[in-house]
């Protein structure tokens, strides 16, 4: 079906776009073409939507769950225990209600890893967005388990490589101290193999580093190396604890960050050397992290907070100015998941249109100042994915059933 966007904001003029099987096709003034459908984007800028790198869809079931504690304790005594109780149809109704908040605030693209993968694959399908899911991976060391993992980690791989062309397959070792160093040589092989990135939380807490001191003998960028992880497949999130050599490093191997600011602040992991990483030249995403931990899904507020916790850190407020930030949502996440984003023609038909009717939008001396520092996720009025209008004047069909469907399910988990 095409789909004609007329009189969108794009830069300072009123454009028209048509879009034809998922891609821009014409972008340019007045254009002489009908559709099978016309959208009035009149008073509406047209921008790329958001790409979090960071997340995991269905804790949106555990927001609000256990609040104000540092990781391990939270992660250990609260989030695994309930999690542990988790099916797959909960996993889908959690992702439903996680697609939802991600496109009702922009973001037509999220980087997942979480337990029964299928379930967030069907809410993917079914939502129209798109999203690189990993596989997840966490051994304790116990080579047993690990076997059976590696098996299972297969046949996901199999089963999904063609389910979806909106669906990427990513590996999703948890984190140093989850995996054990066999899988961890394993996971770096089948990526090769089958050409995938390796989706992992990395030097996320001091606790971490200290660990992985005592037991190998290395900080985990040092060890990662030793064990050949880190190359451009590599999407290191949080990267909290890094020293100026190891960022140095980790340009030199071309490997992906995503910076979490929410979630750092939140479980108090610590201060993000982000703008310093910037200036070592490393491709930087944004995320938000899981709901538990942030505890939204809004990337409005992740780029705000992004922006202002990188000058709190520096002392400097030139510290990751607004166009950064909004390269790392935008055109830097598009980067590291090879999404063909962009309003342009030939790129894929991924955009949102934002209202610049709203308060918040209005004056517009610059429009990407607004985004990062005024604007929230209400401020999008349409949301388009594969050429597919996903959510209209804010609309997004099935919109109550999925509030309701969570709420229950919610209950239901928590009351064991
Ligand atoms: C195995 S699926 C992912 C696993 O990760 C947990 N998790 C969520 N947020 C974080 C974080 O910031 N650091 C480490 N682990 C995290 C999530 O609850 C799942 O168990
Ligand atoms: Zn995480």
């Amino acid at each position: 079906m095409s789909l004609l966007l007329r009189n969108a904001v794009l830069g300072e003029t009123p454009t028209d776009l048509f879009i034809d099987r998922g891609v821009f096709q014409r972008i340019g003034p007045d254009l002489d073409i009908s559709a099978d459908k016309t959208i009035d984007a009149a008073g509406k800028a047209i921008v790329p939507p958001l790409v979090n790198g960071h997340t995991h869809a269905a804790m949106t079931l555990l927001r609000g769950y256990a609040d104000d504690m540092e990781l391990h304790t939270w992660l250990t005594e609260h989030i695994w225990p309930l999690e542990a109780r988790l099916s797959e149809e909960d996993v889908y109704v959690g992702s439903l209600l996680a697609c939802l908040e991600m496109i009702k605030s922009g973001t037509l693209f999220f980087n997942d890893m979480y337990w029964h993968f299928e379930g967030t694959a069907r809410a993917v399908t079914e939502m129209g967005l798109r999203a690189a899911l990993s596989s997840v991976f966490i051994d304790f060391g116990d080579a047993r388990t690990a076997e059976d993992k590696q098996r299972r980690c297969l046949d996901l791989l199999a089963t999904y490589k063609e389910v979806d062309p909106r669906l990427q397959c990513a590996l999703g070792p948890h984190a140093v101290y989850t995996v054990s160093r066999k899988s961890l040589e394993w996971i770096r092989d089948i990526a090769e193999e089958h050409d995938l990135l390796i989706h992992m939380h990395v030097a996320e807490t001091r606790k971490e580093v200290e660990d992985c001191m005592a037991e190998h003998g290395k900080r985990p960028v040092a060890y990662l190396d030793e064990l050949g992880l880190l190359s451009p497949r590599l999407v290191a999130c949080h990267a909290v604890w890094l020293t100026p050599e190891e960022m140095e490093l980790l340009a030199k191997r071309g490997v992906n960050i995503v910076h979490n600011p929410v979630s750092n602040m939140k479980l108090c992991s610590g201060t993000s050397p982000v703008e310093s990483m910037r200036q070592h030249g490393l491709r930087i995403g944004l995320g938000t992290d899981g709901c538990s931990s942030n505890n939204a899904l809004d990337m409005f507020s992740e780029m705000k907070s992004a922006a202002l916790a990188a000058k709190v850190a520096t002392g400097s407020p030139k510290a990751l100015p607004a166009d950064a930030v909004w390269e790392m949502a935008t055109a830097q996440g598009a980067a590291i998941f090879n999404l063909n984003h962009g309003i342009t023609e030939g790129a894929w038909a991924d955009c949102l249109l934002v209202d610049l009717d709203q308060p918040a939008m209005v004056p517009c001396y610059n429009l990407t100042s607004n985004l990062v520092y005024a604007a929230s996720g209400g401020c999008v009025d349409t949301a388009i994915c594969n050429g597919e209008v996903l959510m209209q004047k804010r609309h997004i069909p099935g919109e109550e059933e999925i509030i309701a469907r969570a709420r229950a399910c919610a209950r239901r988990l928590v009351a064991g």
